[in-house]
């Protein structure tokens, strides 16, 4: 193995994360950084230090303590070692608690907060950060929708950096050349405004004309410094989610998480569970309760599949679909309670065709909708806790057979219903996946346990990024979302054993994310925004080599190495 070429030395080499190993430096390495003396004599194994950070984490009191790391192959190599105990520790659920806390629990930085206050500061605020640096991905927050929690101003950077994290588990996105970022435009979270230690702008929410031109100045400076770098937008607010996708998707790699991540992790799962029911997408009635940036992403994601793979039509693919938010159904006679940028080619007519009739006057509720549609498919991404209760599930249970239910809000305090109870209330019979992971629970009628899939956008997104890092795709396509929810509909357990989960295991996140990112990469040199020129047959090799590894390289001290 070649040595690495590394300029830092002594506390500075300590103090930075991507290059730091701790006590598993070699005596030799000491010597040579000028670290004697810096650290307890004993030179330890990566194994060694996992084992010492496990303790650590184990007898901790707050799990949290894992954020913020000063050594990133342990931290990574420790946590991919026990994936399926930490993954939830670092990312949903846990960091909402994190994200909520943050004034009280900041430390040390990560990342850069970018704010109106000094906005003339702004470039060179990046200029600090990026420090001559190329980045292959910028995740960005403003706060305003994290999770289902809701405003969380400055806190915006746990989120940034928790999906950063993610896409170096799970598709080994090099960590230095990540860069999260918080815009904190304000915060209108009242508990946070009069909290003494917030340490974000104390300022009402930017909205509006003025809001739009910051954003915009910030993606020219990114498109200007990190031309090749993925935008990745994560937990905006639902009036601006799809506005900025939309904006910017035609002229630079950007992607919006929440609409177009969940919308695929969505897709692959009730493809999964419509193997097990025997259904085509296009036979389907599905409520997606929750209008917002999550569930119109996942109706639009749904409506175009039903186009492309059944030939429908695009009134009925519109058709199959019935949102249900705060004012119960979108339908004509409530026109002045739906929110602009809403496709009105969702919004039901008072009178529907079929055997739906008229609707009642008014609001009308998810019960109601529910009796009347019959739905074969129920989404959840209403951020309401327990909406799915046991009228509503039975009353869904007795129009179908098999009822595929999907609450899919996070964290898992505001996720619409326990897995266990729609096993319950469904006699056995629903097909579940939720947002935040559940342990497997009990089937009425069976001695075997049902695992829940989690459908959560952690599955796709990692190796859709890859994908569109690697083939340096100058945009992010439909064509790319879609080849990489067919590569992950394709590995769902459910397809060879109905009683299996509807989506692989996070267990399994890094070999799944290998396939999607290398779906992805032949979408986009086939639609002809790559131009890579690797043979399809080196592909996966060319795939593999751009993969960081949480491992250490021998260094050598060189002044003109690395130092970042
Ligand atoms: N599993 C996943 O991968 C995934 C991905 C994205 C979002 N989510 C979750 O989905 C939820 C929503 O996220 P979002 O980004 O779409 O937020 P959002 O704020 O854009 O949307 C929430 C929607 O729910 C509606 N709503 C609020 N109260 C309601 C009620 N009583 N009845 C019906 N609708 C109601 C709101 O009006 C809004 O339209 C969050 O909990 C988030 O964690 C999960
Ligand atoms: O962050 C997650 O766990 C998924 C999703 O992006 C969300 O907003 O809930
Ligand atoms: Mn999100």
């Amino acid at each position: 193995m070649t040595a690495l070429k590394v300029a830092l030395k002594g506390p500075s080499l300590l103090l930075n994360p991507s290059l730091n190993k701790g006590s598993a430096f070699t005596r030799k390495e000491r010597e040579e950084f000028g670290l004697m003396g810096l650290l307890p004599i004993q030179s330890n194994s990566l194994e060694e230090q996992q084992n010492r950070a496990y303790e650590q984490y184990q007898n901790h009191q707050s799990n949290l303590s894992l954020r913020t790391p000063q050594n990133w192959v342990l931290f990574y190599s420790l946590i991919i070692r026990h994936l399926k105990e930490m993954f939830p520790v670092i990312y949903t659920p846990t960091e909402a608690e994190a994200i909520a806390n943050f004034s009280h629990l900041f430390r040390r930085p990560e990342g850069i907060w970018l704010s109106p206050s000094d906005e003339e500061h702004m470039e060179q605020s990046l200029i600090n950060v990026m420090d001559g640096q190329e980045f292959d991905l910028v995740v960005v927050s403003d706060g305003e929708a994290i999770l289902g929690i809701g405003d969380q101003g400055s806190g915006a950077i746990g989120i940034s950096s928790a999906k950063g994290m993610i896409y170096t588990l799970v598709a080994g996105v090099d960590p230095a050349r990540i860069l999260p970022v918080a815009l904190d435009v304000g915060t209108n979270n009242k508990d946070l405004l009069e909290d003494d230690m917030y340490l974000g702008w104390r300022h009402e929410r930017m909205r509006g004309e003025t809001y739009l031109k910051f954003v915009d100045k910030f993606v020219s400076l990114i498109r200007k410094h990190q031309p090749n770098a993925l935008l990745h937008f994560e937990d905006f607010g639902v009036d601006n989610a799809q506005k900025l996708l939309d904006t910017y998707r035609d002229e630079h790699p950007v992607f919006n998480d929440d609409v177009q991540g969940t919308g695929a992790v969505t897709l692959a799962t009730l493809q999964a569970a419509l193997i097990v029911t025997g259904g085509k997408l296009s036979e389907q009635r599905i409520i997606s309760f929750g209008a917002g940036s999550a569930g119109l992403g996942i109706a639009r994601q749904l409506r175009d599949a039903a186009i492309l793979l059944d030939g429908v039509s695009e009134e009925e693919a519109n058709k199959l679909i019935f949102l249900v938010d705060k004012h119960g159904l979108l339908k004509q006679g409530i026109s002045d309670k739906i929110r602009d940028g809403i496709d009105r080619g969702f919004v039901r007519k008072d009178r529907d065709e079929k055997d739906i009739g008229e609707w009642p006057e008014g609001e009308n509720d998810l019960l109601e909708v529910i009796k009347r549609v019959k739905p074969t498919v129920l989404i959840g991404t209403s951020t309401v806790a327990g909406a799915f209760n046991e009228e509503i599930v039975r009353a869904m249970a007795e129009g179908t057979e098999r009822p595929i239910i999907l609450p899919l809000s996070n964290p898992t305090s505001k996720c619409e219903a326990h897995p266990k109870d729609l096993m319950k209330w469904t006699n056995g019979k629903a097909l579940i996946a939720t947002g935040s992971p559940y342990d497997p629970v009990d089937m009425p009628g069976s001695s075997e346990k049902y695992e829940v899939a989690e459908c959560n956008n952690a599955l796709v997104y990692p190796g859709l990024g890859m994908g569109a890092i690697v083939s340096k795709a100058d945009r992010v396509t439909d064509k790319m979302i879609v080849a990489a929810c067919k590569a992950l509909g394709d590995m769902s357990p459910a397809r060879k054993d109905p009683k299996k989960p509807l989506l692989p295991d996070f267990e399994d996140a890094q070999a799944v994310n290998m396939e999607i990112a290398l779906a992805v990469v032949k979408a986009a040199i086939d639609e002809g925004i790559s131009d890579l020129k690797v043979p399809e047959e080196d592909l996966r090799s060319y795939l593999e080599e751009r993969t960081w590894k949480a491992e250490y390289a021998e260094y050598k001290y060189d002044p003109e190495g690395i130092a970042f």
